[in-house]
């Protein structure tokens, strides 16, 4: 456990902090992650879809002009846009691309990287086919090597084939994350959602609240970057993280979005108001 980490409480224990949050604010940044947050963990990865609930809810907030909403996401960006329609504002592979106001920005030593990548995933597919239901996914920037199907007896074979094809064959270019059932391949730099969400937040004006909601490991960097002074809120569990909040399950994140969308954005609108009497009367 990290100096900022202990674990979340749950968010409904939370919520009047949020509302002081809320009121004291210009305005409010919703940002998301997909897998395992609006939708839930499936063994197929390309199965994976928003509950309809959490699908209704981005596109009330995506259509709300006082709400900006962002997807934060492991995937690609090109996968991650049509898993979910709405919001102005996406972040793909973990943060290296970044698509907003119309253009797409992708970290440099990355894009650099991402021959390696390809290269790399290729190599992973032939040195793990005898291993059942392993499935490298090649997302351009990063890969992801999936064991949730795998039989368990063959699980620790699979980990320890990748990190020998990675350790081989990546170099110092290369580096080897952890998520859920996965690992993952991508450039060895310093960047993360949090990097993306601090970028996504500069655009707004100052006090702006930013909420951000997650499952994985990956999301510490982002829970990181809007507290204290935003709101993280983790999905599942209550193992130690740097969000302040949690939630049980992407039903439960629904319920979350629906209140940010009513209540949350009175309350934003109420302290906008507030504002300006202020500065009318001196
Ligand atoms: O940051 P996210 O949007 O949460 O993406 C993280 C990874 O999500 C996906 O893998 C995870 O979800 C799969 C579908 O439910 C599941 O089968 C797998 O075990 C999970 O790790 C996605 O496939 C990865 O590319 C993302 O990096």
């Amino acid at each position: 456990m990290t100096a900022t980490e202990s674990p979340p409480r749950p968010f409904d224990e939370r919520r009047s902090q949020l509302r002081a949050t809320l009121e004291a604010a210009a305005g409010l940044v919703v940002c998301l992650d997909f897998d395992g947050t609006l939708a839930p963990i499936v063994d197929d990865p390309d199965t994976a879809v928003p509950t309809e609930r959490n699908r209704d809810a981005v596109a009330a907030l995506a259509d709300d002009p006082r709400v900006t909403t962002a997807i934060v996401s492991g995937r690609a960006l090109r996968d991650v846009r049509e898993r979910i329609d709405g919001p102005s504002i996406y972040a793909g592979n973990h943060g290296l691309e970044l698509a907003r106001k119309g253009t797409v920005a992708v970290h440099p030593i990355a894009r650099k990287r991402a021959a390696q990548i390809d290269r790399l995933c290729s190599i992973l597919e032939t040195a793990l086919r005898s291993v059942p239901n392993c499935r490298v996914e090649n997302k351009r920037l990063t890969g992801t090597i999936h064991f949730r199907s795998v039989p368990a007896a063959a699980e620790p074979i699979a980990r320890r084939i990748t990190r020998e094809v990675v350790d081989r064959f990546g170099g110092d270019a290369l580096a080897l994350s952890t998520g859920k059932r996965i690992l993952e391949i991508g450039p060895n730099v310093r960047w993360g959602k949090g990097n993306a969400v601090e970028l996504i937040a500069a655009d707004e004006p100052p006090e702006t609240a930013v909420v951000y909601i997650g499952d994985d490991v990956t999301d510490e960097s982002a829970f990181r970057a809007v507290e204290p002074d935003g709101t993280g809120i983790r999905v599942g569990g209550d193992s130690p993280s740097s969000a302040s909040c949690r939630v049980e399950s992407p039903a439960a994140v629904a319920s979350v979005l629906s209140w940010l969308g009513s209540t949350g954005t009175e309350l934003v609108a109420r302290s906008g108001r507030s504002r300006s009497t202020c500065l009318e009367t001196q």
